[in-house]
């Protein structure tokens, strides 16, 4: 086992659900966090934030990305030691693209380094998803592309879904936050089965819309019956945006994880008209945003060593 005393892991961002995948699907974005972690002679924790939206984190024991860190230790049994985090925020929080999995995985990833990686991969996953409480955005954060997780006898089984390469999702992120907490208190705790139907027969279909990017499998697939009815609401501009979306060709629109940022699955060939009439919609109504284009990231959290 050889033991480094700095680290750098480098996190991609995530979207969850992609419609009727509720709580089980999700896909890697080229959009990143960076986090250094260097191990100091004192017990002290300092944390340093640059970048999007750093003076909104927590630079104590109560950082997300430090407790994370703090779990694979007391996980090893091991006392964590003292340790000077430098982070570099890409992924804006708290709007549905999985910034917590990054700094859940981030904090796993790089313990684990730092201490000899004495977890596999599988390991580090399992205690990213028990402290995230779903798997479908730490497992694309951790892994990379697109990712199905289905529990088992043995924990969980991890699918990786074929995605056509000429799909292109585009992210229109508002300028106010939604907590994934407070996006989960409107949801239902038993749903009818006819919507368990509707969601598996959509569920199903998007599977086979993203491998094959057939159009009329993707218009349909992206309809969802148990969290997006609930969700809209919490999210001003939902209908505008999604009639901007639709209009200028998309194949449909979702909520981005929790929301709220929102999310359409696009042709490449219309991705700029696309962006622009879901960035003009939000404007009409008076909310800021990013709206753009964003690759599937395909290799997951990425270690340097220094
Ligand atoms: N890089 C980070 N370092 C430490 N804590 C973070 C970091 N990024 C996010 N967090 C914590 O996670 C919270 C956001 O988590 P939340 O689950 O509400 O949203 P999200 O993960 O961005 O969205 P979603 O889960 O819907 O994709 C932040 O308010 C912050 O407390
Ligand atoms: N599946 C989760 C993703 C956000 O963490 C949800 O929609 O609540």
């Amino acid at each position: 086992m050889s033991v480094v005393s700095s680290i750098t892991v480098k996190v991609p961002a995530t979207t969850a659900n992609l419609g009727p995948g509720f709580d089980c699907i999700g896909v890697a974005l080229k959009l990143y966090n960076e986090f250094k972690f260097t191990i100091l002679d004192t017990d002290e924790l300092i944390i340093k934030v640059s970048g999007l939206e750093a003076p909104k984190l927590q630079t104590d024991e109560n950082n997300l990305l430090y407790q994370a860190f703090v779990k694979l230790y007391q996980y090893i049994q091991q006392t964590p030691p003292g340790v000077k985090i430098e982070i570099k925020l890409g992924v804006p929080l708290a709007r549905g693209l999985g910034s917590s999995a990054t700094a859940i995985v981030g904090g796993l990833v790089a313990a684990n380094g730092l201490a000899g990686s004495p977890l596999s991969e599988f390991q580090v996953m399992e205690l990213a998803i028990a402290m995230e409480g779903h798997p479908d955005n730490v497992v694309p954060a951790l892994l990379g592309g697109c990712r199905l997780a289905a529990t088992s006898h043995k924990g969980w089984e991890i699918c990786d879904i074929p995605w056509h390469r000429d799909i292109i999702p585009v992210v229109a992120i508002p300028n106010f936050e939604l907590s994934t907490l407070e996006a989960r208190q409107v949801l239902p705790t038993e749903i009818s089965r006819a919507d368990a139907i509707f969601n598996i027969s959509h569920l199903g279909l998007l599977l086979r819309g993203l491998a094959t990017n057939r159009e009329e499998w993707l218009r349909a697939a992206l309809q969802d019956k148990l969290h997006q009815p609930y969700r809209q609401a919490l999210i001003p501009g939902y209908d505008t945006v999604n009639l901007a979306a639709i209009a200028a060709g998309a194949y449909g629109m979702v909520i981005s994880g929790a929301g709220p940022t929102l999310l359409a699955l696009v042709d490449k060939s219309i991705v700029k008209s696309v962006e622009a009439e879901m960035s003009s919609a939000w404007m009409e109504i008076g909310v800021g945003s990013i709206v753009r284009s964003i690759f599937p990231d395909t290799q997951g959290a990425n270690i340097v060593y220094n």
